[in-house]
């Protein structure tokens, strides 16, 4: 008898994290699918890879990262950025419309985005945002119809990109865009905090010789996030549009959308590794790398949030990487105000919750996998293609050591400029190898292949709304 190859690739001896359980089997792919999961798999395979001590979950899904091109390239590309979540274990993500020039706000700068993926080559799948601006009412159904599998819309300012830059919704656009997006049936993500909040407070410290980082967090209160929060939940009551709470900083806010989403509000809320990980004494500490918006917050607010998660009350987490040249992190002793707010890390997300959450703090993982991949995958219309390791899902796997302790140092770094708040933390975890539909994309040994075989992933408008609450 002839030993007939029927699998590609055979995955053997890891243990699995599947949905409900840590289990030890073997995963079978064929044709970039999973083609079989069970324990000792005799088939035969074309190629083997041994997973024993490692922990096999399916590829994280990174919903929010900002890549820059077209237009602003030299602050991050498709073709690093990509890279560097390959090596952090994420398998396909969702570009943000903005911090590129021209922002995802009509079907033209759609296109201009895909020709610049397309043209500088991408790692894992992808999907795109379209944004929500003031003067775009009119282009949002063409837009959803060309395939972004989301909006995005900025309560406060998103900073400034000069000419064309992407601008913050007023309370009117909201509520019209909100009107219309849900017509269309996708989701509307939100960036709350208050503008007229944050424009007030920052007055006091206007043509100071010295602003500090104290002074954008006091600029920046949990007020001002939770008062636009409590807004935009109203708006989204009224027009039915289902809601994303992005990089949602403080468990008072998820307090808050937890308690609409129990009254039948359809909202999800993402957090991110920063306010898991920091403090606002450590963000003073780390300076220039550790701004964004929302401000890092204190110790409460931090554990807090871990403490939602571990009541379920947060549906995932994405990176919110938003880097820039270093040249615009410049200065910030002088004036903090001035320089870029925006953190880079979207390569690290998947270890440093594998560390933070996992085994500091006892998240399981199949909870972990949930927050990571299965929910962003469900919310955005990915699922069920992507989010699980199942038969007949995409093999998009990441096999992660979880004990190969190192001082994270910037030369691993695949970002077009190698520096994060990360760089000098300790981390115990390691990703080992990332697999995109069935192709290896990443070994920690051999680094990042050159097939750049990512694909966009157009919306399926049937799939985005599906409750992740039952
Ligand atoms: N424009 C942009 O990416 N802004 C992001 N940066 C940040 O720290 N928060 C944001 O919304
Ligand atoms: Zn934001
Ligand atoms: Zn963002």
């Amino acid at each position: 008898m002839q030993d007939e190859v029927v699998l590609d690739c055979l995955i053997r001896g890891g243990s699995v994290v599947l949905p409900d359980r840590v289990h030890s089997v073997d995963i079978g792919i064929r044709d970039g699918v999973i083609a079989e999961i069970s324990p000792d798999i005799q088939t035969s395979a074309k190629r083997t890879i041994d997973a024993r001590g490692l922990i096999v979950m399916a590829g994280a899904i990174d919903a929010h990262v900002h890549f820059n091109e077209p237009g602003l390239g030299d602050w991050e590309g498709f073709e690093t950025g990509s890279a560097a979540l390959a090596a952090g274990g994420c398998t396909a993500f969702i570009d943000m419309p903005l911090n590129g020039m021209p922002p995802t706000v009509t079907v033209d700068a759609m296109n201009q985005k895909l020709d610049a993926a397309k043209a500088a080559g991408v790692h894992v799948d992808y999907a795109l945002w379209g944004g929500l601006v003031p003067t775009n009412l009119d282009d949002l159904e063409e837009l959803s119809d060309a395939g972004v599998v989301a909006f995005k819309a900025f309560m406060s300012s998103p900073g400034d990109m000069g000419e064309g830059s992407f601008k913050e919704v007023d309370d009117i656009a909201l509520f019209e865009g909100m009107k219309i997006i849900a017509r269309k049936n996708k989701v509307l993500a939100v960036h709350a905090e208050s503008e007229e909040i944050i424009v007030a407070l920052s007055e006091k410290f206007e043509g100071r010789k010295r602003r500090t980082a104290k002074d954008f967090q006091e600029a920046r209160p949990l007020a001002a996030e939770l008062d636009a929060v409590r807004r935009v939940l109203l708006f989204a009551e009224r027009t039915e549009c289902p809601l994303h709470l992005v990089h949602i900083s403080s468990p008072q806010a998820v307090d808050i959308i937890w308690e609409a989403k129990l009254n039948g509000v359809d909202v999800t809320v993402e957090t991110c590794p920063h306010y898991l990980v920091f403090t606002d004494e450590d963000a003073e500490r780390l300076g220039a790398l550790a701004k964004c918006a929302p401000p890092i917050r204190g110790i409460r607010e931090r554990d807090g949030l871990w403490a939602r998660i571990a009541d379920g009350k947060i549906d995932f987490i994405a990176s919110d990487h938003s880097p820039c040249p270093p040249s615009m992190k410049a200065n910030a002793d002088d004036d903090y105000f001035g320089i870029w707010g925006g953190i880079s890390g979207a390569q690290s997300t998947l270890e440093l919750m594998f560390d933070e959450g996992h085994l500091e703090r006892g998240l399981p993982l199949p909870a972990l996998s949930r927050l990571l991949s299965e929910a962003p995958a469900r919310r955005f219309g990915l699922y069920p293609r992507k989010g699980r390791l199942a038969v007949g899902f995409d093999a998009d796997i990441v096999l992660v050591d979880p004990d190969r302790p190192r001082v994270l140092q910037s030369e691993e770094l695949l970002y077009r400029h190698k520096q994060s708040v990360y760089v000098g933390r300790n981390f115990r975890s390691k990703v080992q190898l990332t697999m995109s539909r069935g192709e290896i994309v990443y070994t920690a040994e051999e680094g990042v292949g050159d097939k750049r075989g990512g694909q966009w992933i157009r919306s399926m408008p049937e799939l985005v709304r599906k409750r992740l609450i039952l």
